[in-house]
């Protein structure tokens, strides 16, 4: 589904990605991991085309991302960021329905003739309704979340590209965002990359992981094989101690304070 070739950017003499090679199959979940400056946003951008390549090329579905037009991608990719979308005071209705604004036609007139009752069905499962009429500024910042992961819903991408998008979310908004975009990877079959710090959630949800340091991949697999040990040490220069979750097996990573390390 997406085809990444050499790609990478420089920014005057730094190097900020060096030349990536990556394939991601259609309905995959993968995770971005690294250290901060490790070149995880600037892989984002280009991969959603604000920015582009020094290097390389990126096709997605066999075509150039530069060959599509901006509302073409849109229907292809929906790109929701860490703090969401910005505290507008529009009501969440009209935030979720602009979302529609890559199937509209000049005249305004949205492609799916059923757009209302997929906009409520949208609000169902995201639970909204009972914020419908209330302007988006005055949400708190897990709603507002919530608010921008139905936006990206109503713009039905076939890829969605997550960037750090629990950062300011307490674990109870966490994992109700994670579990969200589960569901709707299962009912869509959505193709799902996401920017991750926090290690074990990329662990919980992802079926793949990249990892990046000082601007190169540094390896590619399962959770199991990329979050060992050995290399979270190595990448993030801390003293891990990584378990197996006793649920699900997968890897979770333990970190210790200096007073019980010594
Ligand atoms: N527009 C720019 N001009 C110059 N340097 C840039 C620019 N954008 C990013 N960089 C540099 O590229 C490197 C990678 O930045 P990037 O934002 O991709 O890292 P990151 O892994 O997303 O970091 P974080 O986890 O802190 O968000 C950093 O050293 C950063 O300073």
């Amino acid at each position: 589904m997406i085809e990444i070739k050499g790609a990478g950017k420089r920014f005057g003499d730094f190097t900020a990605l060096h030349g990536l090679d990556w394939n991601i199959a259609e309905g995959e979940w993968w995770g971005i991991i690294g250290p901060n400056g490790s070149g995880k946003s600037t892989l984002m951008r280009l991969l959603s085309g604000v920015e582009r390549m020094s290097m390389g090329e990126i096709n997605l579905c066999g075509r150039s991302i530069a060959s599509y037009g901006r509302k073409e991608l849109s229907r292809m990719m929906g790109v929701l960021q860490q703090e969401g979308i910005a505290p507008v005071h529009y009501p969440v209705r009209e935030v979720l329905e602009m979302g529609r604004y890559p199937y509209l036609d000049w005249l305004g007139h949205d492609s799916r003739a059923d757009v209302d009752s997929f906009i409520d069905g949208i609000m169902d499962k995201l639970k909204l309704h009972e914020l419908a009429e209330r302007p988006l500024d005055e949400l708190s910042g897990g709603q507002r979340q919530r608010v921008a992961l139905g936006q990206v819903m109503a713009q039905e991408p076939q890829i969605l590209l997550l960037d750090e998008p629990t950062t300011f979310l307490d674990i109870h908004y966490q994992q109700q965002f994670m579990e969200l975009v589960a569901k709707w990877r299962k009912e869509t079959g959505i193709t799902v990359i996401a920017v991750l710090h926090d290690l074990n959630l990329a662990a919980l949800y992802c079926d793949k992981l990249l990892v990046l340091h000082d601007g190169k991949a540094v390896g590619m697999g399962t959770p199991g094989e990329m979050l060992t040990e050995e290399r979270i040490r190595s990448v993030y220069e801390v003293e891990p101690v990584v378990v197996a979750h006793p649920g699900s097996g997968v890897p979770q990573v333990l970190l210790s304070s200096r007073d019980q390390t010594n």
